[in-house]
């Protein structure tokens, strides 16, 4: 039963609910005419300009939104977590991740312990084993350097390190810095990953990070196991000392997998997988690939945002304002999803870390007290780089449903390219689509436009654009380490607050257990036939029939020796 805590019986919430008539009732065309509207609708910091004029909003819904934000008591959740308070009470711990960018002298506390000094010390380390490591003086059990890293860890071990990867990837200044040298991702259990990650890699010159918090998940410990196998098949047992190491909260685990403790890097429960990025999880593959030092960029634009985040008024605060906007969207316009468009090959595997970070935090039934919520949180996330996704999707974002957008668009390119008689650089015809979209989108195009143009009556209706679709622009002056930093905190931030003004516990994730148990039983069963003849027993007609045409069919893997992938 809804209490009167419950953000949705305040009158800020109920004031919104009265509101969205007035919203109902103006287009974005219109809205749009209105320039000290426009200017109203922006924030600047650090030369990331954010312009929210396309949203459907006016000064008054920033109001109202502004006040849903003091109902919700958002200042003080933000400062508690700053605080190291245990705001993830479900798991009774600290959301500290802003620690992990903390400047050396900055004071954070978890359980009345300043976690900095910690922080600093792991990141010592790091640096010095990524010079070591760098430098060629760390070698393999053939006395060769190693120049290629295979990460393995899946989802928080893995989504955030392969966005920034592939962002630093094209940097010229990161990329100067990675010469001769790779860094692969393997997270997904499936055999044809393990594949793909060593496909032309010699183990001899070859370092495998296995990053796991809890150093259990089924997925990754299987590929480390396997990697080890690889190494060892190749190498010897004495080569798995100098061919693997470790991140991990669980550095017993570590110890028993067979990895040398001295060549574990710690992390710490109070931070979430999804938000782990800037942990060892993240740091320590990319300073083996980039040096420390870009890393350490990257981690100072992170920690700008946490500054701004933390001190500036809403009304000018990135995070918040686009939190405060989500939540417009999704719970009073009735929205349920977003698209993440980066106009930037570069940012390609950023959608899919948003993807993880924003529904694993939001995708909740229950308020933080564990009462029902009688409204859904959380958005469904997607997307893809511009200009692909308008070859691909845009069709439904123009003329189906209305999805809210993201629009991120880069003024200096990473790669300038131009061809002598082009009307445009390429980067400039890249971002004549990040400006026209959203315009296509408020604006649309009428009947009355396109009779203008002389469209034949029967393609009127299909030509018809109804416009009015909100989106929002956010455009980064350039996309070095230090601007990767800042658009990863951006978007941890914008999602805790969504978390925070719903009342939900943001940094849990119950959700995946279930799934996971399951496969447990599932996994019994396939050995128990495979192995012993066992029949299928204990599952429901549905999945025992599936399972049966499964386990009768020639299996292609036989279970009495060690098979590692040939491609
Ligand atoms: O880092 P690990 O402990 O291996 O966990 C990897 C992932 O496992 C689960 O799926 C969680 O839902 C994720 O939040 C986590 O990132």
């Amino acid at each position: 039963m809804a209490s009167a805590a419950l953000i949705c019986d305040t009158e800020q919430w109920k004031g919104l609910q009265a509101h969205i008539g007035a919203i109902q009732k103006t287009h974005l065309r219109d809205l749009m005419g209105d320039a000290d509207r426009c200017n109203a609708l922006t924030a600047e910091y650090e030369g990331i300009f954010l312009d929210y004029s396309r949203q459907r909003a006016t000064g008054e819904t920033m109001g109202k939104l502004f006040k849903l934000a003091e109902a919700a008591n958002l200042k003080e959740k933000i400062e508690k977590m700053f605080r190291g308070d245990k705001i993830n009470t479900t798991e009774n711990r600290s959301v500290l991740h802003v620690a992990l960018r903390a400047p050396r002298d900055a004071v954070i506390n978890s359980d009345g312990v300043n976690v900095v000094p910690e922080v600093w010390g792991v990141k010592d380390k790091i640096k010095q084993f990524s010079e070591t490591f760098r430098s060629g003086s760390w070698v393999g059990a053939t006395g060769k350097a190693l120049t290629n890293v295979v990460s393995v860890g899946i989802g928080g071990s893995f989504l955030g390190p392969l966005f920034v990867h592939t962002a630093l990837q094209t940097d010229p200044e990161a990329a100067k810095y990675a010469e001769g040298r790779q860094l692969r991702f393997l997270a997904n259990v499936d055999p044809v990953d393990v594949a793909r990650s060593i496909k032309d890699l010699d183990p001899e010159t070859t370092l495998v990070v296995v990053v796991s918090k809890t150093f259990t998940t089924a997925e990754t410990m299987l590929n480390a196991r396997t990697l080890k196998e690889w190494i060892i098949s190749s190498l010897g047992p004495h080569a798995v000392a100098k061919h693997m190491i470790a991140v991990s909260t669980n550095l017993k685990l570590v110890k028993e997998f067979g990895i040398d403790p001295n060549n574990a890097f710690a992390f710490w429960d109070w931070v979430g997988g999804r938000y782990s990025v800037c942990s060892a999880v993240g740091v320590l593959p990319l300073s083996l690939q980039y040096g420390f030092p870009i890393v350490q960029k990257f981690l100072e634009g992170a920690s700008s945002i946490d500054d701004h985040f933390r001190l500036s008024p809403f009304e000018k605060n990135i995070p918040v304002l686009l939190g405060l906007l989500s939540v417009w969207n999704v719970s009073f316009l009735g929205y349920p999803a977003r698209a993440i468009l980066p106009y930037s090959q570069a940012l390609e595997k950023f959608a899919p870390h948003i993807q993880q970070l924003s529904m694993e935090s939001n995708g909740k039934g229950v308020f933080i007290d564990g009462v029902q919520l009688p409204f859904e949180t959380g958005e469904i996330d997607f997307g893809e780089p511009g200009t692909n996704g308008q070859h691909s999707f845009y069709q439904l974002i123009h003329q189906g449903r209305v999805i809210p957008c993201d629009f991120i668009g880069v003024v200096k390119s990473q790669q300038p390219v131009y061809l002598k008689g082009e009307t445009v650089t390429n980067h400039d015809e890249l971002m004549s689509n990040f400006f026209a979209q959203p315009d296509a989108l408020a604006y649309g195009k009428t009947p009355e436009q396109l009779h203008s143009e002389k469209v034949p009556e029967s393609l009127i209706a299909h030509k018809t654009f109804q416009g009015n679709r909100p989106s929002l622009s956010l455009l980064l002056p350039s996309l070095s380490a230090y601007e990767i930093g800042q658009l990863l905190a951006i978007y941890e931030h914008r999602i805790a607050v969504q978390g925070f003004i719903w009342g939900i516990n943001s940094f849990d994730q119950w959700g995946v257990e279930l799934g996971k148990s399951l496969a447990s039983q599932v996994r019994k069963t396939l050995h128990a036939s495979r192995v012993e003849g066992k029949p299928v027993l204990g599952f429901n007609s549905s999945t025992s029939s599936l399972l049966t045409r499964y386990l009768t069919a020639e299996p292609s893997t036989p279970y009495n020796a060690t098979v590692l992938p040939k491609v």
